[in-house]
């Protein structure tokens, strides 16, 4: 069935959000685990790591098979790895270093590069891993198709490093690209585009608190502006866009 199946998913406590995001994420690593043999995860930075809190604790971390796990992410900052600024670091440190997920299939940018060539050299990696068969295709669009995206929303409505009225929203070639103004500090970054967030087989869009009530509502109100934040270009292939909301970010629905 192609197109984009949206669901808002709003939840009473931070503690139940937490399990919400555990509990469907688990099915989606047995789904994708079984029937592909592979499971393609991409990470936002932000409080989406502290999120996944309840996912490295019994029951779910003993359910999943994290040796099936390949980790990416859908926009990294360009420093050290062992930067506090860096996403890497921030995963490894909040969700990576708990769970038995094989190094090699933990997918950090090259820290030595500068942001042009670490987002190309990103791509070129990502290329390789759809030749060996660990990432899929979109069979429409010759895009990488992730199975599941894990990701946070700015209260501007931004994703990934994709910030409103930037040039970099109409991208429809490269599938990682640079960014060297984000709003957001730090400035230079790498970010996947929006051909490949569209074809995500699965988008879970992860919002907690009252900072980003403003741009939930606006996003998911259907009078349709020529406004359009990031968030709302998102126009997924044949996928589902899943939001996980806590009440107070669900305040204004
Ligand atoms: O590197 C980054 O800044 C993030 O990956 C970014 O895309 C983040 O996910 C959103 O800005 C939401 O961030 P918060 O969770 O901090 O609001």
């Amino acid at each position: 069935m192609a197109g984009e199946k949206k669901e808002v998913k709003i939840f009473d406590s931070d503690d139940d959000l937490v399990e919400g995001i555990a509990k469907h994420t688990t099915d989606l690593s047995r789904k994708f685990s079984i029937q592909r043999g592979a499971f393609t995860v991409v990470l936002s930075g932000g409080y989406l790591i502290e999120k996944l809190r309840k996912l490295v604790e019994p029951p779910y971390v003993g359910e999943v098979d994290w040796a099936k796990w390949h980790i990416f992410w859908v926009d990294e900052r360009v420093v050290k790895k062992d930067d506090p600024e860096s996403n890497y670091m921030l995963a490894k440190n909040g969700f990576l270093s708990k769970v038995p997920i094989p190094e090699d299939q933990i997918y950090a940018i090259n820290d030595s590069l500068d942001a042009e060539h670490a987002a190309e050299d990103y791509e070129s990696r990502l290329k390789e891993l759809v030749e060996r068969g660990v990432v899929e295709i979109s069979p429409q669009t010759k895009f990488p198709r992730f199975d599941l995206m894990l990701l946070g929303m700015g209260h501007d409505g931004h994703l990934a490093s994709l910030f409103p009225h930037h040039p970099l929203l109409s991208e429809k070639n490269r599938w990682v690209t640079f960014i060297k103004n984000s709003p957001k500090p730090p400035p230079v970054r790498i970010t996947f585009t929006f051909p490949v967030i569209d074809a995500s087989a699965y988008i879970f869009m992860v919002v907690a608190g009252s900072a980003e009530v403003d741009a939930v509502k606006k996003a998911l109100d259907n009078n349709s502006s020529n406004d359009l934040l990031p968030v709302q270009m998102v126009k997924l292939e044949n996928g589902e866009f899943i939001w996980f909301l806590d009440k107070l970010a669900a305040l204004k629905l």
